[in-house]
This record gives structure tokens, sequence and C-alpha cells, in this order.
């Protein structure tokens, strides 16, 4: 193997000039050559089986895709290879006769081909890229790696990141002209799958330009918060002619008629007016199983039994800032000793991703994360909802009855998302079935057990409602046994690292982008009303608008973050900050915002990075403001 070496001085064959993506890899390679050697280096067995068990969710969901590809191609020759998004093989199906050959060359599990220690090869230009590449014989930049022919598309998460690649590779002496397009295709369903599988409370859209696609691995499909686009799929941004900052815009910015939608194939219309075809579905696709199982009532196991595994498709969550971590650790005792957890924070500020790391970290983590978001639901569902009812138990309801959102948490964890926006009326049975650990679906005499961890989140001062009577003293006592502040971004340590480390990203590596100095003074020093989620929109928005290859300066930045209108640093808010002062903050940046948008608010509410219906929250609340 070591007799194999890189060829740093010739240049790739004619043909290979043409393929720009080749050719850009070639020059990538030769510019770090020296670093690119034929030693595999293999990672360790147990790093192999760490890397399994965090990617098992993609790896089950690949599995039909994987068996079929590997029956069709096993005959040709060839296999079929997962990759991890660092470019680590996890899985190779196919023919055993050119798994061995493979071998030789380090196709394997365990193995990273990743572009940079591999050099030019199909898996690591393909990750390089974020598209799918095809590189044969002598395209490949290690002399050992000419042998092979591969073909490898990216699959990518419901939010634009790579999360892994699928190969067919083969001798380079056989070529295969069908591999490139059976790879892209299984790709793609495979990250249909994971859409699908993300989040069983979101609705999806799905549409394609006939009906007779809807169920084609070409079919689009928006994944829905409320109205707000949380996931999507290349063939949605096709459609739309978008790029991934079409997440977190409203649907309503793209597809006229949505609203309209049910179960059924309706015409649908896009802004531009092309007529589609779409259907509005429920989080679960059809056929597969429920990413949480429900256990019917008269299962509900006895106290002390086994908890079911679920087949739950836990996506990787964004990593919690460092300060936040004793917190953590301090939740998941709470909740594991069976008390009630209330995370409050600024609206973006992250509370939901702490809940779903608390879940994955409690002993509840086998069972179904079910969240409920107390301000959406319309109060004249809010009680079925929850709690369920019999069949037939008023006009409208569905003939087989509904189990309701507390009996579907059993054995998990419930998140009572924007508690304080609960109707009053209601924060009464609530507290009830809460502390009875009992529901009583509508129209029922029947009292069914429930066993979960409970977590709630609210960006109110709930205090100061229970103080105001909006909301129940008794029921604030219930839900807070352990209170979680989520600081806001501003507070976060060391922004300017993360911000440089999320720009880069989001996409801002790939787009060979960097921020300067100057704009990265401005980022940091602004009061980000929205978080998180405004940050992200805000680096999306300026790796997707601005060239490839910019330095981005402050005057490149939005208005809102240049000098007039971003806090000095020596203004910053910090902790200790009076109420007031971060109030006036926030005001200033929503009116000036509403302003810029011409008092639209949905262009308003974007620019500032919330949802909408945050927006006029905050505006109902705080009438003074504009
Ligand atoms: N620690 C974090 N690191 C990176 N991204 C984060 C972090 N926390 C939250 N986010 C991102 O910010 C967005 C908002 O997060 P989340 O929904 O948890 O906030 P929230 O406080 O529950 O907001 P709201 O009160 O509006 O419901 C999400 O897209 C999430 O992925």
């Amino acid at each position: 193997m070591n007799s194999l070496k890189p060829l740093t001085s010739a240049k790739p064959q004619d043909a290979v000039l043409a393929k720009n993506r080749i050719l850009r890899s070639w020059e990538r390679c030769q510019a770090s050559g020296a670093a690119l050697h034929a030693d595999p280096n293999p990672i360790l067995a147990a790093d192999l089986q760490t890397r399994l068990e965090q990617h098992a969710n993609v790896l089950h969901l690949a599995q039909s895709e994987i068996a079929t590809l590997a029956s069709l191609v096993a005959s040709a020759q060839s296999v079929v290879l997962l990759a991890d998004a660092s470019g680590v093989i996890l899985q190779e199906a196919g023919s055993t006769e050119f798994l061995r050959k493979a071998e030789k060359v380090a196709l394997q599990p365990g193995v990273s081909w990743a572009e940079s220690l591999r050099g030019t090869n199909a898996i690591g230009t393909a990750l390089f890229d974020a598209a799918p590449v095809q590189v044969h014989g002598s395209e490949h930049f290690l002399e050992c790696n000419k042998i092979l022919s591969c073909h490898a598309a990216p699959i990518f998460s419901p939010r634009g990141e790579v999360i892994g690649v699928l190969d067919i590779s083969s001798e380079a002496s056989m070529l295969h002209a069908y591999a490139m397009g059976l790879a892209k295709i299984c790709a793609r369903q495979i990250g249909n799958r994971v859409l699908e599988h993300t989040d069983t409370r979101l609705h999806r859209v799905v549409f394609q330009r006939h009906a007779s696609m809807l169920d084609s691995v070409e079919r689009a499909i928006l994944l829905l918060e409320e109205d707000r686009i949380v996931g999507a799929n290349e063939a949605a941004l096709c459609l739309l002619g978008s790029d991934w900052s079409l997440l977190d815009t409203s649907v309503h910015d793209w597809l006229d008629d949505w609203r309209q939608l049910d179960e059924s194939p309706r015409a649908l219309h896009t802004r531009n007016g092309a007529q589609l075809t779409g259907t509005l579905r429920s989080g679960r696709a059809p056929g597969l199983p429920r990413s949480a199982p429900i256990i019917p009532a008269q299962d509900a196991p006895a106290p002390g039994q086994k908890k079911r595994a679920t087949a739950g498709m836990k996506l990787a969550l964004p990593p919690l800032a460092d300060e936040m971590k004793s917190n953590m650790q301090h939740a998941i005792t709470a909740v594991n000793a069976g008390m009630a957890v209330l995370l409050q924070g600024e609206t973006g500020a992250g509370k939901e991703i702490f809940a779903r790391h608390l879940h994955n970290l409690s002993q509840w983590h086998q069972g179904p994360f079910v969240a409920i978001n107390c301000g959406a639901l319309p109060e004249s569902l809010i009680e079925s909802e929850l709690f369920g009812y019999e069949a037939g138990a008023f006009t409208g309801a569905r003939r087989e009855g509904s189990r309701g959102r507390l009996r579907e948490a059993h054995d998990g964890v419930l998140f009572l998302d924007e508690i304080g926006d609960m109707p009053l009326l209601l924060q009464t049975r609530l507290l009830r079935a809460l502390q009875e650990r009992e529901v009583q679906p509508l129209g029922s005499d029947k009292r069914i057990p429930v066993e979960f961890g409970l977590i709630s989140a609210t960006n109110h001062d709930l205090m100061t409602m229970v103080e105001n009577g909006s909301f129940r003293a008794d029921l604030y006592y219930r839900l807070q046994d352990f209170d979680v502040h989520l600081p806001p971004l501003r507070e976060r340590h060391n922004l300017r690292n993360y911000l440089c480390q999320e720009f880069q990203r989001l996409g801002g590596a790939d787009r060979s982008m960097i921020l300067t100095d100057s704009a990265l003074q401005n980022l940091a020093a602004y009061s980000w009303p929205g978080n998180y989620r405004q940050l992200h929109s805000v680096l999306r928005r300026l790796v997707h608008l601005q060239a490839a290859g910019s330095a981005i300066k402050a005057t490149d930045l939005p208005p809102e973050f240049q000098g007039r209108d971003c806090i000095a640093p020596a203004q910053r808010v910090t902790p200790t900050c009076p109420a007031s002062t971060l109030r006036a903050i926030s005001d200033q940046t929503i009116e000036r915002a509403i302003a810029e948008s011409r008092n639209n608010i949905t262009h308003a509410a974007r620019s500032l990075g919330v949802h909408r219906s945050t927006l006029y929250r905050y505006l109902r609340r705080h009438p003074a403001s504009p």
C-alpha cells in the first residue's frame, strides 16, 4: 500500500479536464498533496460502533434502498456503500467477490473517504460539493484508487445539511451507465424517509406536477410548523425555484392555496402561477411505523415494567452551549425523579432544543417526545386534542374517536410549549390530569392512567401572569418543580466564535466565504431578539445572497446590523440589565423591522427571524410598541 503514491505532478487526462468538479477537486488535492497518503488508517472498532449507534436511525431508514440496490448491483460485480457526513463508511453490501477486492484499497466500513484524506473520490468529493459525483478510474487522485469506478450521491437532512452519502462502486474496467442515476434516486428516497420521520407532530405538504407523482421518489415535500417551513427536500426547492433559504419562511409566500389542502390531491398554485397538485399529510408516512408507538390504554405497562423500544427518528440536535451543560445535568436528575421542569426564555432561545436533549438523556428516552404548542391550538379543539374523545363524542368527531396527546405521551415526555398561552379554563383540567396522572376522554366516564416526564416552556414571565390572575398559581407550582432559565443568544459565551463556526457550517465553508472582523463585530454586538432562530436565518441569507468566495464586511450586512442600529458593545445587554432596557431594545428593533417592511408583519417577522404569530403575540402583549 505504501508503494502507491499520489499523482501530485501529473495532470488528469483531457477528458477529465472537462469535468469541472473533478478538476476543482484535483486542484484542492494538489494544493494539499503532501497530506494525502494511501494508508487508510481505519478508525477503531469501538469508534465505528459509536458511529453506527449515532446513525442508527438513518441506517434503519436506508435499509430497504441498500438491500434493493445490493441485489441489483451484486450480479454486476458492484457494491453499495453508505458513509456518514465525515466520509467514514458505515455499511457495505453487494458482490462478495468485489467486496474482497474493495477491501484491498480500504473501501470498507470504518475507513474515512473524506477528500482531504483519500484525494479525489466519489464519496469525499460528493461530500465536499454536497452534490452527486461520478469518479471513474484515473480520475481518482491516489494511484491506488484508480482501479475503482464510483458513483456517490449525498443524502440531505430536512434542513439541507448533508447527513450521509450513498455510493455504488465497481471495478474501473466496468463502466455502469445506470449507477449514477440509481445512487441519486436512492439517496433522494432515503432523504424523503428521513423527512417523513423527522417530527410526527408536524404536517407535510406533498406536491408535484401530476397527482400520479405524489408517491414517487420525485415527490416534493415541505415540513410545516404551523405555516412556517421547517424542512424540505430537493424536489420542493426545484419546483418552487428556491434554495435552502426558503426554510423558516412562510408557506404562504410560496404556495397560494395550500390552506385548502387535505388528504385528497387538489390543485395548488405557486406564487408564479404554476399549477401543481398537492396533498396535506400528517407526520406519519403511509405504511411506515409511527415514530412513537401508542400503547393502548388497556396495555399500559404495570409500574416497573420494562419500557418498549421506539423506532423513533431522532435527528441530531444542535449541541447545547457550554454554559447550559450543568443546567442540563440538574434537569436530568429532576425529570428522572418525577419532577416537572419549566423552561423559561425568550423566543428562539432554544427551549424546545433543550427539552429534546433532556428527553434523549432522561429515563424516558425510549418513549415518544410529544410536543404540544398550547398557543397554536384553536381554543375549541384544545380539550379534545389533549384528552382525546370517545367515538361520536361531538359533531365532527372522528368515527373511531381519538386518543389525545396526553395518552400519546405515555411512557415518554410530554412537552407543553407556550404554556403561558393556555386559556385559563383549560388550565384547571390540565392541572387535574397532571396531578392525578389520569386522562378522561371527552364523552367517556373511563379514567385512563398515564405516565410521562413533564417539561413545559414559555417566553412569558409566568410569575407576573400568576400575580395578575391570567395564570393559575396551582398549575404554575405544579409545572415548575425545577426551573431552567435559557439565556438569550446575546449572552452566549464566545459569541464571535460561535458566529464564525455557524457561518461556516451553514454553507460559508462550502462557498469559500468568510466574515471579516467588522462584520463579526457588528453581528456580535447585535441584540438578537429572535435568538438562534434569527441568527440562523440571517447567516443563511448572507451565505446564499452574497457571491461565493466573498469576504463579508459590516456594510454588506442588513441595515439593523450597521453601526447606527446595532448596540455598541459597551451597551450590550448583560444578565443584570433591567427588563425595561431589554423591552426598549426589543421595541426599537421590532419598530424598525415593521417600518422597513412597510407594515408587512410577515416580512418584518422574517427579517427578525421569528415566526409571524410570535410577532403578533408580542404586539398584542405590548400595545405601546408599534
Ligand atoms: N443551542 C443551540 N444551538 C444552535 N441552534 C439552536 C440552539 N437552540 C436552538 N437552536 C435553533 O434555534 C431555533 C429555535 O429553537 P427552539 O424552537 O428550541 O426555541 P424556543 O425557545 O423553543 O422558541 P419559541 O419560544 O419561539 O418556541 C431552532 O431552529 C433550533 O434548531
